[in-house]
């Protein structure tokens, strides 16, 4: 069981809002002024990644009260549990393992029980021997043909993960394209399908619960596709597989149960990248880097569980991120990463994030009266400089900013690098320092203004600054740094889950739109005037229909 604390029934809560009025007056640059040590102080290495959070609205005593928060929210105790396999998923009665997915060093995990080791190692067995099977060529078609094209078919969690990661390790990927249908829009599987040969196309039907409207119905027009193109019945095996938790509607569909890639109910679909959902990225990057990755993923697991919260990366971020949205009152939080391979990690964590902890009723079943978690967004810098920066340096909100950069380039071109790195350094630096309005004013008086221009162009030029960001800095992108990047994230956000005291694993929020939609369905399948909804909904039907 998870403790249920309300936080901000805590004494560090209440120090915490007392402090808030008197850090609140200061500024990050006055800040480093009066301390030499705070970069050494408010920095912390994990293996080959670099987390500085100097440049945040803390000092001494924030970080300790936030540290007592979270002493006092017990989230020790919640590691502990998640770790040992209690169901802290209570609403589903489940317990939250994808760290057993990624426990290379194989100790034994037990559900019920039952220790899951054996089970995930057989599958990650499978896995290894059919991505080496097909990447060799020795899989073949059903004309006897090596397969050229993988094609994903799953949505969700069964979608983001493995895009945002074959993505951000295409420098790694051998032969195999790779494509990914997600959307119920029939556009992405006409699309996708129109360049493939079904000879040499393999599918991965990937679906924990394999009843995902959106995968079936892309997954069933895969199949007419292929006996379309030629393909038999009796073929299917050999072009479709399946990554599911379902092994009689798997049946059902008709694939050989022989090719299904088994996970189990303990893994939540918006953490399953590490698990047979993961096989479009063993296929992509070969299994020994898809190894690597879940070595990585490992390491920050035992990180997040045996280091102290004062040097914890999942913790600092996640206490830090409290900080700004349950006494700053952030509303979201952005992630720049300033890499291109990683332009679908803020996507990615728009699920991780706000799928787990946009909740509104605590572990009590009461409604909170705080705020929970933010809004995800971001892309990749510089792109984003020349887009929506702007908002952060100068609009009236406070923009919490995560910016990631890798300190090698895998495509070392001339000064690019080097450039691209400037830019993610003097980002942080102007965020913070801003610029004042002397500032602004010599700079004018420089450019040869008048006294008059000065005056009238000055307040816009003003950036105030004191704007808060976390700057992480990678040695390189590789699998295993890659995998630890995203546990960091996802521990960052069971850290919070826990001090909000509400449940991060379920996601009863997705299922009212998902009924209404099958409702709504055979309605539209005749012209007659619908007026079983609202004013507004029977209107955009009826106009639908008869525009259709
Ligand atoms: O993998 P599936 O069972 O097809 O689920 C795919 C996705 O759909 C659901 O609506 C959930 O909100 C997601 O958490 C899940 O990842």
């Amino acid at each position: 069981m998870l403790p249920k604390i309300n936080f901000t029934e805590t004494a560090a809560y209440k120090y915490l809002a007392d402090h808030f009025i008197d850090i609140n007056k200061k500024d990050i640059k006055d800040l480093f002024a009066a301390d030499k040590e705070r970069f050494a102080k408010f920095s912390v290495f994990f293996e080959d990644i670099l987390l500085d959070y100097s440049k945040n609205r803390i000092n001494d005593e924030t970080m300790a009260l936030l540290m007592q928060l979270a002493r006092e929210c017990k989230l020790d105790d919640a590691i502990k549990a998640m770790y040992s396999g209690e169901k802290i998923n209570e609403t589903e009665d489940r317990a939250v393992l994808h760290i057993a997915l990624r426990n290379v060093s194989n100790t034994p995990i037990l559900v019920d029980g039952k220790d899951i080791m054996p089970e995930i190692n057989a599958v990650l067995a499978k896995m290894e021997k059919f991505s080496a099977n097909v990447i060799s060529g020795q899989w073949k078609g059903y004309t006897g043909k090596a397969i050229t094209d993988i094609v994903n078919i799953g949505i969700g969690g069964s979608d983001l993960g493995p895009v945002m990661v074959t993505e951000a390790l295409k420098h790694y990927k051998n032969h195999l394209n790779l494509h990914f249908v997600s959307n119920i829009d029939g556009t992405h599987i006409v699309e996708t399908l129109a360049g493939l040969n079904a000879e040499t196309t393999l599918f991965l039907v990937a679906s924990k619960t394999f009843t995902t409207q959106e995968t079936m119905t892309n997954a069933h027009s895969a199949r007419t596709w292929f006996l379309h193109e030629g393909g038999a019945e009796n073929e299917i095996a050999k072009h479709f597989v399946a990554l599911s938790t379902n092994e009689k509607d798997v049946a059902a569909f008709g694939i050989d149960t022989e090719n299904m890639f088994e996970f189990w109910d303990w893994v939540g679909g918006r953490y399953s990248l590490w698990s047979a959902i993961g096989l479009s990225i063993s296929l992509s990057i070969g299994f020994d880097n898809f190894k690597e990755l879940l070595k990585g993923a490992h390491a920050t697991d035992n990180h997040f569980k045996n280091t102290e919260f004062e040097s914890n990366l999942p913790v600092i971020l996640g206490l830090l991120g409290i900080w700004y949205i349950n006494f700053y009152n952030a509303e979201t939080q952005v992630i720049l990463p300033y890499d291109q391979y990683m332009h679908r990690f803020s996507a990615y964590f728009q699920q991780g994030d706000m799928e787990s902890n946009g909740k509104h009723v605590d572990r009590n079943g009461n409604e909170v009266d705080y705020e929970t978690g933010p809004i995800i967004w971001g892309e990749p810098g510089t792109n984003g400089q020349h887009a929506f920066y702007q908002l952060i340096h100068q609009g009236t909100r406070i923009i919490p900013a995560d910016f990631i950069a890798p300190a090698q380039s895998l495509n070392p071109l001339g000064e690019h690098h080097a450039i691209l790195l400037s830019n993610f350094f003097a980002q942080t630096e102007a965020l913070m320092n801003g610029k004042t309005e002397e500032e602004v004013s010599e700079e004018l008086k420089d450019a040869g203004d008048t006294e008059t221009k000065i005056e009238e162009l000055a307040p816009f030029k003003v950036f105030e600054g004191n704007r808060p960001t976390n700057s992480i800095l990678l040695k390189k992108i590789t699998p295993y740094s890659l995998g630890s990047l995203i546990a960091i994230y996802e521990h960052k956000i069971f850290v919070q889950g826990i001090i909000w005291n509400i449940f991060s694993f379920d996601q009863w929020g997705v299922e009212l739109g998902k009924q209404l939609a099958k409702k709504i369905l055979p309605e539209l399948e005749n012209n007659s005037e619908v007026s079983s909804h609202d004013s507004s909904t029977n209107g955009l039907i009826n106009q639908y229909k008869a525009w259709r």
